[in-house]
């Protein structure tokens, strides 16, 4: 691996109370596109389900959640048990360990159909999760928005994902700080994003 594929990224992007990190772009365009063929064919996508004010939603994004082993995960109301990995999750998840100094159990994947299709506002806080460890997503596709707003303060901060790229979420970030992935009528084309996850 040389220096320009392993960008020395480390800057904090948030401005406090947590720690958000953008290693650039792990895979160029060729490997994106490879990678998100295979994924879209070869993962079990379901549309995922949530209940708000006690009414269940089931949203248009699909979802999928793997795991080296058969993890449950509890959140917006529902338990998921993990799928085992497949040899292309874990080849990413391999790449993914090696750029964040971290190791990751488990993975939660989403597919944006397109723009209209986002992820509202929300923590990945919950108790399943090592305290604040660390998540870390890869996207694959469209170039979408992320954002963070501080519970408290309201301050907000917006980066955009780059086809390939790398974030990483850890240490107070989840506690501290709401993220969102919003929608927009200016993308048409998909995105999938892995996000790297710690079970307790
Ligand atoms: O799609 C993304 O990049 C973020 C997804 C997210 O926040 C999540 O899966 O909890
Ligand atoms: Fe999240």
């Amino acid at each position: 691996m040389d220096l320009f594929s392993c960008p020395q990224s480390d800057q904090n992007l948030l401005p406090f109370d947590g720690e958000v990190i953008y290693h650039g772009i792990l895979l160029d365009a060729n490997e994106s596109e490879r990678f998100f063929n295979v994924l879209m064919e070869k993962i079990d996508w379901y549309n995922d389900r949530s209940v708000i004010y006690g009414k269940e939603i089931i949203t248009k994004r699909k979802v999928a959640w793997y795991g080296s082993k058969d993890f449950s995960y509890t959140y917006s109301g529902f338990t998921r048990v993990a799928t085992p990995w497949i040899e292309e999750l874990l080849a990413l998840k391999q790449l993914v360990e090696l750029y964040t100094d971290s190791m990751y159990n488990s993975c939660l994947l989403n597919l944006y159909h397109s723009g209209e299709e986002g992820m509202a506002w929300h923590s990945d806080g919950e108790k399943d999760l090592v305290d604040n460890g660390s998540i870390a997503c890869l996207s694959l596709g469209a170039q979408r928005r992320f954002d963070f707003k501080h519970k408290q303060s309201g301050d907000k901060k917006g980066f955009e994902l780059a086809n390939g790229s790398l974030i990483e979420m850890k240490g107070e970030t989840q506690k501290h700080w709401l993220h969102r992935i919003a929608p927009t009528k200016k993308v048409t084309a998909p995105r999938i994003s892995l996000t790297f996850r710690q079970m307790k």
